[in-house]
């Protein structure tokens, strides 16, 4: 089990509410991923969801039960952080095995739930060591053992990929993906990384100053966001924005054309300009592109395209996949 339910949570520190009534439910088994911006009370929202801090208004239910009062040890719940939170003195056996040793387990029961989380983990080989002798990935494993063990409810995972470097993250992105496919466990996961929520997620929750923008499915967010704050944070590169009078459709005061929705030529085509940066990333390359009435608009071609600083081309937006938004910032359909 590991359903989750909030009903109009509210959370206020001093005078300031950083979340504002929010309804939400999570399913069991799902993958949820918790994204936005720097301050946008992500970590707040999985913290009242673990109980370290409390809701100020509202109630939470786990598996139908009231929760909202419960304390964090009793709500089933295990929180995976992205300091590790490791014993330093204690050995990796050690570190996996402390919440069963607290829970009074016979040390038969916890030997044979460690070595299954090790098993699991691939962290066999390294139970004898101390966190110190390990890499940033491995402690990452290690403090997740530590959660597997105790066999939650739900998984709840504050930034866990934060402190390790760009080819680790994708690694442990993909770990953590597969330990969901397999243990099928409620995963909630806060990241500020779109690409980690596009990637991960079978459910994203953007969030905004506390509100929630949007909830769907990583292509729902992709092909259907449903405003403008959506629509810049999901996409790499960004979705462009034509502003005023060019957007032409009546009502809509904002068009946005994704940088893989342009074609680029450089004989013809809707809009002229001149390439001010190209990067050339070999699988594609992104053309910043100084138009003459629009802007700079990005435009993303596969492969390579053999244009420099300088070069005039000719951009021409596939029609059927512009966003319309209204002067409130709405998506119109
Ligand atoms: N204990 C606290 N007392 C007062 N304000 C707080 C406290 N904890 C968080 N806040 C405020 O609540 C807002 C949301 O913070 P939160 O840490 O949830 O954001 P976040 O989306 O997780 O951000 P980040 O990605 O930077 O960690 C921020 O404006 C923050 O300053």
């Amino acid at each position: 089990m590991g359903e989750i339910v909030l009903d109009q949570v509210t959370k206020t520190f001093g005078h300031v509410q950083v979340i504002p009534p929010l309804d939400l439910q999570i399913e069991d088994g799902e993958f949820v991923v918790f994204v936005g911006p720097s301050g946008c009370g992500k970590s707040t929202l999985l913290r009242l969801i673990a109980g370290l801090e409390d809701v100020t208004t509202g109630e939470i239910r786990i598996d139908g039960e009231p929760a909202t009062h419960t304390a964090p040890a009793k709500r089933g719940l295990a929180m995976v952080f992205q300091s590790y939170a490791l014993y330093p003195h204690m050995s990796v056996k050690k570190n996996i095995a402390f919440p069963l040793k607290m829970a009074g387990l016979p040390q038969s029961v916890i030997e044979e739930k460690v070595e299954n989380a090790a098993k699991v983990l691939n962290l066999t080989d390294y139970l004898d060591r101390r966190p110190g002798q390990l890499s940033g990935g491995q402690r990452q494993r290690v403090a997740i053992g530590r959660a597997i063990v105790r066999e939650p409810s739900a998984f709840l995972f504050d930034e866990p990929l934060s402190n390790l470097d760009a080819a680790l993250r994708v690694n442990m992105r993909l770990e953590i993906s597969e330990l969901h496919n397999s243990l099928k466990t409620t995963m909630i996961y806060v990241t500020h990384d779109q690409v980690e929520a596009m990637t991960m997620a079978d459910k994203i929750v953007v969030l905004n100053a506390g509100r929630v923008e949007q909830v769907g499915s990583p292509l729902d967010l992709y092909n259907a966001p449903r405003n403008l704050f959506v629509a810049g944070f999901i996409g790499s590169p960004k979705m462009n924005f034509i502003e005023g009078e060019t957007a032409e459709a009546h009502r809509a005061t904002t068009v946005g054309i994704r940088p893989e929705h342009i074609a680029v030529s450089t004989d013809a085509g809707s809009w002229a300009g001149v390439v001010s940066v190209a990067e050339h990333l070999g699988s594609d390359t992104l053309l910043h592109v100084q138009t003459e009435n629009l802007g700079t608009l990005t435009a993303r071609v596969d492969g390579e395209f053999s244009v420099r600083h300088g070069s005039r081309v000719f951009l021409t937006p596939q029609e059927d996949k512009m966003h319309r938004f209204d002067a409130r910032g709405l998506a119109i359909r």
